[in-house]
């Protein structure tokens, strides 16, 4: 005891000198000083030193209370997923075995089965390098070792420059010789896909969610707006009854509106054949349906069970066919529920296939109160990607706990390349009261340049669009890169 108190005393000491020094460096500038500064520094690190290297002295640091999460003792942990063993998070891409619906097993880190790190990795091939925004002359082939990977759908290559290592367009730590870092880069990016789809919901997600009614030539004007950005798709807004959400009660006149926007899909809801309808008489090309994971969502949100929902879905998809109508899915409550807590990723895979059986042909995942976490989601996608091509699968991300990116990344590391978003974070459902809005767009696709991953959206017109949307709602946006972009002046277009 009187050792660590001395321990404690030396350390307290030692620290107070070296910043006692610091401060007297700091104002005097002056040579004397900085060398009696050094001299004394010096002395306090062998202090410090011996103080963490003496193994008879331990000095001991707990983590903080903190960590402890509040009041979330029902939400889905990995330790509660059924039927799905741990995904290691040092473990090579792993294996899932569809053993009939919703049950698949993981194959934990083993690099020697056929799906090993070594099987899946591609030697050094001297094609073409496709990209030309480099930070360093890529005409000279001498010092390039270049992998790619092209067992995904258009994933992410990375390599070597002159030891120097690389994604697509960017470069990221210079000077390393380390094959171990490039085996580390190859892990870490090798499922980035180069393209990612962005479906922006913000003005139907979004939009339904605002207290007050928004103007139907606001509505108009965003979507016009974020057109412009380069986004190739936009949803526009639901054909539902106005009862149940009276913010989009004019989905015919904004349609109408929009519906001859150039290069551009515009989706709607329908939930049933009334609103399909509604939707095709007022010119939508493409609609979605939305079914969920938990059956008291499903009950609150649409008024019937999930079965129900799946047999009114079967009629839409039904019509839809005869008109060559492409119908998108949903999957809500993809990783728990305002009512019931927990969802099992089984019965998020069972949703999901009944919708890709019955003719969607994109499922799209929604963690709607925004509680996943990477630990979470993993196995909720792989249970969902053994029973739907990961191709067909998208993800939507409500940032209610700010989990929203990290969620997107790890979608993305395991091959999925389509992601909802909602222009300045707009959003939230009616039906699941606390759940924040959707991940900003702005966000997603400042994420996505910083990785080197197309989008073909304009950012500088997107925080455009968001300023728009966010300046009528009388509130500041709700992304975080539109916020600091606002507050350091810089061109968004160059980033
Ligand atoms: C599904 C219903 C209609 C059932 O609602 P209901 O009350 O059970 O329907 P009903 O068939 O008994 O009909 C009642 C009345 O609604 C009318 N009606 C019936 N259908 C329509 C329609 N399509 N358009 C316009 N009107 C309609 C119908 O004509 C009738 O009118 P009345 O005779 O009383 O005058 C209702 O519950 C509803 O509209 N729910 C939509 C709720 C909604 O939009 N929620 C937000 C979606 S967000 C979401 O689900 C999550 C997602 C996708 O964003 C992803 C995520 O974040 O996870």
């Amino acid at each position: 005891m009187s050792c660590q108190l001395y321990e404690f005393t030396s350390l307290a000491v030692a620290l107070s000198f070296e910043s006692m020094v610091m401060v007297m460096v700091g104002r005097k500038g002056d040579v004397y000083w900085k060398a009696f500064g050094s001299s004394l520094m010096a002395l306090n690190r062998w202090v410090l030193s011996i103080s963490f290297a003496s193994p008879l002295l331990p000095i001991q640091f707990t983590m903080s209370s903190l960590e402890e999460p509040l009041g979330l003792d029902k939400l889905p942990s990995m330790s509660t997923m059924d039927r799905i063993q741990r995904f290691s998070s040092g473990a090579c891409r792993p294996r899932v075995d569809n053993l009939g619906m919703g049950n698949c097993w993981i194959e934990g880190r083993s690099c020697s089965t056929s799906n090993s790190c070594d099987e899946d990795r591609e030697e050094y091939t001297a094609e073409t390098f496709p990209w030309r925004r480099q930070t360093r002359d890529m005409s000279r082939g001498d010092s390039f070792n270049h992998k790619s990977v092209t067992k995904g759908r258009n994933s992410m290559k990375f390599g070597m420059i002159d030891n120097s290592f690389y994604t697509s367009d960017y470069q990221y730590s210079p000077k390393s010789n380390s094959k171990n870092m490039q085996d580390m880069a190859y892990k870490f990016m090798k499922g980035i896909p180069t393209f990612v789809k962005i479906v922006e919901v913000g003005p139907r997600d979004g939009l339904q969610n605002e207290k007050n009614i928004i103007p139907t030539a606001v509505k108009i004007e965003l979507i016009h707006r974020l057109a412009s950005t380069g986004l190739s798709v936009i949803e526009a807004t639901s054909f539902v009854s106005p009862k149940w959400v009276p913010q989009l009660a004019d989905a015919k006149d904004v349609m109408q509106a929009v519906h001859k926007l150039g290069g551009i899909r515009l989706p709607v809801l329908t939930p049933n054949l009334k609103g399909f309808e509604a939707a095709i008489a007022a010119g939508a090309r493409e609609v979605a349906v939305f079914a969920s994971a938990s059956e008291s969502f499903s009950k609150s949100n649409i008024n019937c069970s999930i079965e129900d929902s799946l047999v009114h879905y079967r009629a839409v998809t039904h019509a839809a066919k005869e008109l060559s109508i492409p119908v998108r899915g949903y999957v809500s409550c993809v990783i728990g529920c305002p009512v019931e807590g927990p969802i099992s990723p089984s019965k998020v895979a069972y949703v999901a296939k009944e919708l890709y059986d019955m003719g969607c042909f994109e499922i799209s995942l929604g963690d709607t109160i925004g509680i996943g976490t990477p630990g979470t989601v993993v196995p909720m996608l792989l249970a969902v990607m053994a029973v739907v091509p990961v191709e067909k699968l998208a993800v939507h991300f409500h940032d209610t706990y700010g989990q929203s990116l990290p969620n997107i990344l790890m979608s993305l590391q395991m091959g999925i390349s389509a992601v909802d978003s909602s222009v300045s974070g707009l959003g939230g459902c009616p039906y699941a009261k606390g759940a924040s809005g959707n991940v900003a767009t702005e966000d997603v696709v400042y994420m996505l340049n910083g990785l080197g991953v197309k989008t073909n959206v304009d950012l500088g017109k997107l925080l455009s669009a968001g300023e728009f949307i966010s300046k009528h709602l009388g509130r500041p946006s709700g992304s975080k890169a539109a916020i600091a972009f606002g507050r350091v002046t810089a061109d968004a277009s160059k980033i």
